[in-house]
């Protein structure tokens, strides 16, 4: 057998993690750096009372435009105050500024983002439009206009100016959750019956999340160019102490105390510079470490109809006259022109065809997984001979159903370990503890024959190989004893030695359990091997429904002979292959 370990595993704690790219940040000499100089600014803030020598307005008279020493390091202003105290307590106002428009520009613009971005469809459009027409808005002509005529508040400004921001983390957001919305793994997780709250936490946050922090310490230092800006023309609250003011103060005296400027730019500039440094910190950790996903590129061909073939009633599913289409109404293109299929209880059904012939189109319907853009424009599915609705197929979905992908390593979210994946929907579905869970899932590894399942448990899914990730995905799909199991191109993305393991682990485990399995295939020789009853697909038609054996005696359809003798070309099937002792 092939080894299936593609890298050592783990003997204790994973050391892989995605979420540290602050850390890896930090490791960044700039972004230490940047980091350290915002730890400072901050707790100055936070402890200002406590450092500061002298209170913000505590002025002496007899001492005014000093330059610095005898109790006054760094001076004193126009009104005998202390700069060092003046500095210290613009520290806290210019970071709650900026802590302001922050927190309103992500509390707008981050949950909006994340369901235009998850939902689509109308929010999308409003959102998108809303948030275009912000961004057109000219910022500061607003906030002069807010302040003329609404409040002299800096905060009330800050709060505007935040909101005026919000489109940047809207949009950020928006197009994150697109790139990651359909993934496999996210797919996979629906199909699981995961909540769409927790897919979007679990899923797709951890993916947003380093964004957003890159996002949210460049609109800091905005924050703080724009107060200062603000306070620099005069526009800021004269009784709040803060660093703008000062410069504003500084600048009118600057012939007679230019460290006036000196200190409160330097304070400015530095805490800006740091913000933005430590933003390119995390874009860089963050390059580092991601690799782009894309979703899998469907296949294209032209649809033409075809005949049905031989009926039966399917007592487990039965889809009947199913037909899918792409696109807007009226401007579609149907790709499955009315199929019918039927499943009995502890049967394997097939469904093969070439590449783009509506299998996989067919498999998804089913499970009510019709990618963007897809949808089911007639006929009907029926599970136990009882009609099921989209909605109750996907409540379906993890319990009842089960679902094998193709691509076994993008259905495995590379944020999570396998254990973790694996726990979850036993938990939601079976509603048992974590620990009866985990036993379930190691004895579940141990089943479909993966060597030490416990440290499989705490691997990362980068640190298996793709037959052991199918192995996982396989365990998954009957962790909680569906009746139907929906598997497709299960065997694709592996090598011949694997694929045949894969397929006797797909039989024991469907004859075990009394399973219906419909299995999407191009490959005759998987029909051979598990296959009882075989439905061959081409242009979004069925043109032959029969068993396996009189298929294979007797093809009655051109495209499946010409299939068959496509495929038996290059060597006989493995059935064929043991019944002739080879
Ligand atoms: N998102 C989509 N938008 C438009 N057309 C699509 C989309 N996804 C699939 N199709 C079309 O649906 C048809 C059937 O595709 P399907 O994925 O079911 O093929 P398949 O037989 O499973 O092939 P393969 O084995 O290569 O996956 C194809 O013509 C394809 O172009």
């Amino acid at each position: 057998m092939t080894s299936e370990y593609t890298a050592p595993l783990p003997t204790g704690e994973p050391t892989f993690k995605r979420g540290s790219v602050v850390l890896r940040a930090l490791r960044n000499p700039a972004g230490l750096i940047a980091g350290i100089a915002i730890v400072v600014v901050v707790t100055v803030a936070v402890f200002a009372d406590i450092i500061a020598p002298y209170g913000a307005d505590e002025s002496d008279l007899t001492r005014l435009f000093e330059h610095g020493g005898d109790g006054h390091l760094l001076g004193t202003d126009g009104a005998g105050r202390d700069v060092v105290s003046l500095l210290i307590y613009g520290a806290r106002s210019s970071l709650i500024g900026a802590a302001i428009a922050v927190g309103v520009s992500m509390l707008v613009g981050v949950p909006t983002g994340l369901i235009a971005g998850f939902y689509g469809r109308w929010f999308d459009t409003v959102g998108m439009w809303i948030s275009s027409a912000i961004l057109a808005l000219p910022g500061i002509v607003v906030l002069l206009a807010f302040r003329a005529s609404v409040s002299t508040s800096m905060w009330m400004a800050m709060l505007v100016f935040g909101v005026l921001l919000a489109p940047s983390f809207f949009n950020l957001v928006r197009a994150s959750v697109r790139s990651v919305r359909d993934e496999l793994y996210v797919d996979a997780a629906r199909v699981s019956g995961v909540s769409d709250v927790r897919i979007i936490a679990r899923h797709v946050l951890t993916v947003v999340r380093a964004p957003i922090v890159i996002q949210a310490a460049m609109v800091a230092a905005l924050g703080l160019m724009i107060q200062a800006g603000l306070e620099f023309l005069g526009l800021g609250d004269r009784n709040v102490p803060s660093w703008g003011q000062s410069l504003n103060e500084g600048f009118q005296n600057i012939f007679r105390a230019d460290h006036l400027v000196l200190w409160p730019g330097l304070a400015l500039g530095v805490t800006i510079a740091a913000f933005a440094l430590f933003a390119n910190a995390l874009r860089d950790a963050l390059d580092e470490s991601d690799k782009p996903r894309t979703p899998p590129a469907r296949p294209s061909a032209d649809a033409v109809s075809s005949s049905a073939v031989s009926r039966r009633e399917g007592d487990l599913l039965s889809v009947r006259d199913l037909r899918i289409a792409f696109g807007r109404s009226g401007n579609d293109s149907e790709v499955v022109h009315g199929v019918d299929i039927d499943l009995n209880a502890g049967s394997v059904v097939g469904l093969v065809g070439e590449s783009g012939s509506g299998k996989t189109q067919t498999a998804l319907a089913t499970l009510g997984l019709l990618s963007d853009g897809g949808r089911i424009t007639a006929g009907s599915i029926a599970i136990d001979g009882e009609m099921v609705t989209h909605k109750q197929r996907l409540r379906m979905l993890g319990a009842e159903i089960g679902y094998i992908p193709q691509e076994p390593m993008s259905n495995l979210d590379p944020a999570f370990t396998i254990g973790s994946q694996l726990i979850e929907p036993i938990r939601r579905h079976m509603k048992v503890s974590r620990s009866e869970a985990s036993s379930r899932a190691v004895a579940l590894l141990e089943r479909v024959g993966i060597p030490q399942p416990k440290r499989v448990m705490a691997s990362y899914p980068h640190q298996i190989s793709g037959g052991m990730a199918q192995r996982v995905l396989i365990a998954g799909a009957v962790s909680c004893e569906p009746r139907l199991l929906i598997a497709d191109e299960p065997t694709t993305a592996l090598d011949v030695t694997i694929q045949a393991e894969i397929l006797d682990l797909l039989r024991g485990l469907q004859q075990e359990r009394g399973m219906g399995l419909l299995i999407v295939t191009h490959d005759f020789g998987v029909v051979a091997d598990i296959c009882d009853e075989v439905y061959v697909m081409q242009f979004g038609a069925i043109v032959e429904h029969q068993t396996v054996a009189n298929l294979f005696d007797a093809p009655r359809h051109d495209y499946t002979r010409a299939l068959l003798g496509a495929s038996l070309e290059g060597g006989k099937s493995r059935r064929q292959r043991e019944k002739e002792g080879i």
